[in-house]
């Protein structure tokens, strides 16, 4: 799967088609934001964003994966989503039972069977999910074949038509890819936002940044992500500071020696994110939140710092990485950028959703 998705999703410039689409959800969500404000008893406080968040990952990350809307974001969420978040809410809930289920031998599953029964349940759901989409799209994609049309489109054309993949890959790869792209990216967006409402003078110099570089009215493309530096390093000392996976595992492939250390062929590693990201020779005052310290300082300047590597590295990184950081970059800008008829107000506090602290957290 790598392979034939290698050249459609691994750079900025390859997800950047993907724009409009992700535009589409981010007004779908804030539309959402405006309908819950309305409705809270003080006409202002959403509550349970991260549940916003979750349902527009997942409207997002499937928009691009299944070429389809779920309707996530409706009023009315169309029941088969709703039954795959409640595969995925069992997932993740039973996800330290169901971590060992596979351990279990198969004889004495009998004997303790939930494990194994919620993991298949679990599976069940999110591959009944992924096959309903996929098949639909197929049928769509045949269709258009057997009128001798010719067929483009987002990541599910380009591995059906690549052939390299039988169908239950194209089923197994397209659920772990929904499953990988929903939790972490809604859990980012949280930390991003939490971090902003706790340091309103951050989100005043990046609200003042978008509506300087970007204007009040413009809708973002990935294009216009470069002239907002400040959004990307949010991102960066959000992940740095949050990183949603806490670490990543590698197995020797030779011996190597590292600060005097033999580590022979065949070892299980495993990188501590928390770790290397808390660290005052990688980051001086690590625990404080500064985006500014990942902008460069002259154009010839590079702000790789391997001390937060919060997608992995290498080539078994995050195959998502770039179709998340589009998603977050588009997000936080228009959920920053003024609502509308309050264009000309320039504090934070008139940004698009308002986000404030609520008085247990500010600080
Ligand atoms: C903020 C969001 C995300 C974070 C922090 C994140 C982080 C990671 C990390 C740390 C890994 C393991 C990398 C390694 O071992 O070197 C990984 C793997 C993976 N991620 Fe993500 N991820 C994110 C979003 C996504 C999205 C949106 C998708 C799908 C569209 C996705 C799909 C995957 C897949 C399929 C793998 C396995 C790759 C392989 O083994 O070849 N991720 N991710």
């Amino acid at each position: 799967m790598r392979r034939v998705l290698r050249q459609r999703i691994l750079k900025p410039r390859d997800v950047a088609i993907f724009s409009g689409e992700i535009n589409q959800v981010i007004a779908d969500l804030i539309k959402r934001i405006y309908i819950l404000k309305s409705q809270a008893e003080d006409g202002e406080t959403v509550t349970n964003v991260n549940d916003l968040f979750f349902k527009y990952s997942m409207e997002g990350v499937a928009t691009i994966l299944y070429e389809s809307r779920l309707g996530c974001l409706e009023n009315s969420v169309p029941q088969p989503t709703v039954d795959y978040i409640e595969a995925l809410g069992l997932m993740f809930s039973m996800f330290k039972t169901s971590m060992y289920a596979g351990a279990i031998p198969r004889w004495l599953r009998p004997f303790i069977p939930k494990p194994w029964r919620e993991f298949c349940r679990s599976w069940d759901g999110l591959f009944k999910f992924s096959q309903i989409h996929v098949d639909n799209k197929l049928r769509d994609i045949q269709c258009h074949m057997d009128r001798g049309e010719s067929v483009s489109g987002g990541l599910l054309t380009c591995l059906f038509l690549s052939q390299e993949l039988t169908l239950e890959e194209i089923y197994a790869n397209t659920t772990e890819m929904l499953l990988a792209g929903v939790d972490t990216t809604s859990f980012t967006l949280s930390w991003a936002v939490y971090l902003l409402a706790r340091h309103p003078e951050v989100q005043q110099t990046v609200y003042r940044e978008i509506v300087k570089n970007l204007g009040e009215r413009h809708v973002p493309t990935a294009a216009d992500v470069p002239k907002v530096p400040l959004v990307r390093a949010l991102l960066k000392e959000t992940l740095r500071l949050f990183p949603v996976l806490p670490g990543n595992g590698r197995v020797t492939q030779e011996d190597l020696v590292i600060g005097g250390y033999l580590i022979p062929k065949g070892t299980q590693l495993a990188l501590c994110h928390y770790a290397t990201s808390y660290a005052d020779e990688n980051f001086p005052r690590p625990r404080e939140f500064r985006p500014e310290r990942w902008l460069r300082k002259g154009s010839l300047d590079r702000v790789d710092n391997f001390g937060s590597i919060p997608f992995g590295y290498g080539v078994r990184s995050c195959i998502g990485q770039r179709i998340a950081e589009l998603e977050i970059h588009l997000l936080l800008i228009q959920i920053l950028q003024p609502p509308p008829g309050q264009a000309e107000a320039a504090s934070y506090g008139e940004s698009a959703v308002g986000l404030t602290a609520p008085p247990a957290l500010a600080a």
